[in-house]
C-alpha cells in the first residue's frame, strides 16, 4: 500500500506531556478539517522532504506515493527513538497505512479526533495517543454535534488503557467559549491521562494567561490539567 507524505524527519516533541522526548516525524497530507489557526500546510505534494541527518537542513526529495516498507525503513534508519510521531495533515485518513507501518519505536499518534470508524481500525497499533479536541467556531464546521459526537466517540475507542497512553490537547484562542471547553472536558475526562491546554502560538489570536490558569484552575479536581504551549516553536527545531 502507498501514500503521500510531505516529511519524515527526526526532532523531539514539541507540544504535550512527552515534550523533549526524541521521535520520527511522519507528515501525512490531507485533513478533514480547516483549522482558523492551523500552522502546517495539508495540500498534498509531488514529493516528500527527508532529512536524513537530524538539524542538517539538508532534505531528500522521494517522489510520492511512498510504500509502507518504503517509510518503515526510513524511520528505522534513525535512532534512539522514543516513538513514532505520525501527524500532518490528519493521519487518521490513512488508517489502513498506519496498520501497515512495520517500526522499531512505538506508534505516537497526533490526532483532531473526528473520524471514529477510523479510529477502531488503530486502536491496536498505537502506543500513544495525543488528540485534539477542535474547539472551532461553527460555521467551520459542517455539522458540529456530529463533530462534538465523533471526538467523544475517538476517545471512547482510542482510551488511556494499560498498554496505550492517550491525552487531549486543547488549542486555546482568545475566541475559544469557556462553556465549550467545560462540557467536552467533562465528557471525556475519564478517557484520558492528562489534558493540555495548548495557547495558539499566533500572538494575535492569544488568550490571556489568565484565562488558562483560571480553567486550569477549574479543571483540576478532575483531571491533571497543564498549560503548555509549542514549545520547538521557540527554539526553531522541526
Ligand atoms: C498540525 S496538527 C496535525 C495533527 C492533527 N490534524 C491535529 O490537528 O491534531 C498538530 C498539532 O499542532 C497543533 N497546532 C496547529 N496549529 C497550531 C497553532 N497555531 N498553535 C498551537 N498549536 C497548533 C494542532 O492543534 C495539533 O495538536
Ligand atoms: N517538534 C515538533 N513537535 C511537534 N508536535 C506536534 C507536531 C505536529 O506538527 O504534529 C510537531 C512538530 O511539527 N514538531
Ligand atoms: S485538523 Fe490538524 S492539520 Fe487539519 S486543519 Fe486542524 S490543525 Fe491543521
Ligand atoms: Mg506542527
Amino acid at each position: 500500500m502507498q501514500t503521500s507524505l510531505s516529511e519524515v524527519f527526526c526532532s523531539v516533541q514539541g507540544e504535550g506531556p512527552y515534550v523533549g522526548c526524541r521521535q520520527a516525524f511522519v507528515r501525512f497530507t490531507g485533513c478533514n478539517l480547516k483549522c482558523n489557526y492551523c500552522d502546517t500546510p495539508v495540500e498534498t505534494t509531488k514529493v516528500c522532504k527527508f532529512e536524513a541527518v537530524p538539524g542538517s537542513d539538508e532534505f531528500q526529495e522521494l517522489e510520492n506515493p511512498l510504500s509502507s516498507e518504503k517509510v518503515s525503513e526510513i524511520i528505522n534508519s534513525y535512532s534512539g527513538l522514543h516513538s513514532v510521531s505520525l501527524t500532518g495533515g490528519e493521519p487518521l485518513m490513512n488508517a489502513d497505512f498506519i496498520n501497515l507501518l512495520e517500526t522499531e519505536a512505538p506508534l505516537y499518534l497526533e490526532s483532531n479526533m473526528t473520524l471514529p470508524r477510523m479510529a477502531k481500525k488503530v486502536k491496536d497499533k498505537v502506543s500513544y495517543v495525543s488528540g485534539d479536541v477542535k474547539l472551532l467556531p461553527p460555521e467551520l464546521l459542517e455539522d458540529p454535534e456530529l463533530h462534538l459526537e465523533s471526538t467523544i466517540e475517538c476517545f471512547r475507542t482510542l482510551k488511556v488503557t494499560k498498554d496505550r497512553d492517550c491525552f487531549c490537547k486543547i488549542v486555546v484562542t482568545k475566541d475559544t467559549p469557556e462553556d465549550d471547553i467545560e462540557g467536552v472536558v467533562g465528557a471525556i475526562s475519564g478517557y484520558i491521562s492528562c489534558l493540555i491546554l495548548q495557547p495558539v502560538t499566533q500572538k494575535s489570536m492569544q488568550p490571556k494567561p489568565g484565562f488558562l490558569l483560571k480553567l486550569q484552575e477549574s479543571f483540576l479536581n478532575e483531571i491533571d490539567t497543564r498549560i503548555i504551549p509549542q514549545t520547538h516553536k521557540m527554539w526553531g527545531c522541526l
